[in-house]
């Protein structure tokens, strides 16, 4: 298997909800170092995707496929729950738009990145510790607040705070959802600039729900737009953004559908 193998490989993924349609026949490559949004208005099927991705729900139909660390590809279906589960503690991340579904709001912030640490393997308490204030600090949280629990940090200190623990394991795959749904306009626009650096610096990939295309724009080198549970528009972000070629997509990028 050579680098350039897709790290995350994604075939006729399909989901039912009963007679409902989650998503249909949804499949791409994401490659090492790569951003994907996925875009598309309310009730699209985006979350469900990501769901579906990272098998927290159950696929009707299709397969999921990611590169291990030794550089086989693996049906994820084919994995043991204890294999999956090492994955989702060190090699993927996770940023959700409710901080209460990536932390723990009652531990504090170094005791939240400590547990991660932990739950990789990590011993030495000293260590953990010095560990969880550097990326206190590498996400901007001042480390005087290590001891403090999330429930007393701001929306905006809590997205920071998801950011750090999903990536103290040094994990190559990173599953954003809404990561700045819900926070003040500033607030988001500087959690974007963090992300944006972190995810060049450390050369992540990356796949991003998100309903706004402005955060599609800064943060994707590509986007799948998803209608009635279809991807119905993939290609380079630019290129989508800039000369739409479906109607739904013009229609999104205007802003006349409320994405
Ligand atoms: N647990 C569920 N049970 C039944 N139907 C569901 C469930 N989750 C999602 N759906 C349905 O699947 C479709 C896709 O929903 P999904 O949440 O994936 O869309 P979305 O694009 O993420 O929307 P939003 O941006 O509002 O979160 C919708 O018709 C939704 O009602």
């Amino acid at each position: 298997m050579t680098d350039d193998a897709p790290l995350l490989s994604a075939r006729g993924v399909t989901k039912w909800y009963g007679r409902r349609l989650g998503c249909r026949d949804v499949g791409f490559d994401l490659y090492s170092g790569e951003v994907i949004a996925i875009v598309g208005e309310s009730g699209s099927g985006k979350s469900t995707l990501l769901r579906l991705l990272t098998r927290q729900a159950d696929l009707d139909a299709g397969t999921v496929s990611y590169r291990m660390r030794d550089g086989r590809l693996r049906d994820l279906s084919a994995l043991t729950d204890a294999e999956r589960a090492v994955l989702r503690r060190t090699d993927w991340g996770f940023v959700h738009q409710d901080a209460s579904f990536g932390l723990r709001m009652s531990v504090s912030a170094g005791g939240n990145i400590g547990e991660r640490l932990m739950s990789a393997g990590a011993r030495h308490y000293g260590d953990i510790r010095a560990e969880a204030g550097r990326w206190l600090a590498r996400v901007e949280i001042d480390q005087a607040r290590l001891d403090d629990t999330p429930d007393t940090f701001s929306g905006g200190m809590r997205q920071r705070l998801q950011i750090a623990c999903s990536l103290v394991t040094g994990p190559r795959l990173i599953f954003m959802d809404e990561p700045t749904g819900g926070l003040d306009v500033s607030v988001q626009a500087r959690i974007l600039d963090l992300l944006r650096g972190l995810v060049v610096d450390l050369g992540l990939s990356a796949l991003i729900v998100t309903h706004d295309l402005g955060v599609a724009r800064l943060l994707s080198h590509r986007i799948m737009v998803m209608k009635a549970g279809e991807v119905i528009e993939s290609g380079l972000t630019d290129r989508v953004l800039d000369d739409p070629r479906e109607p739904y997509t013009q229609l999104l990028v205007s802003s006349i559908l409320p994405a």
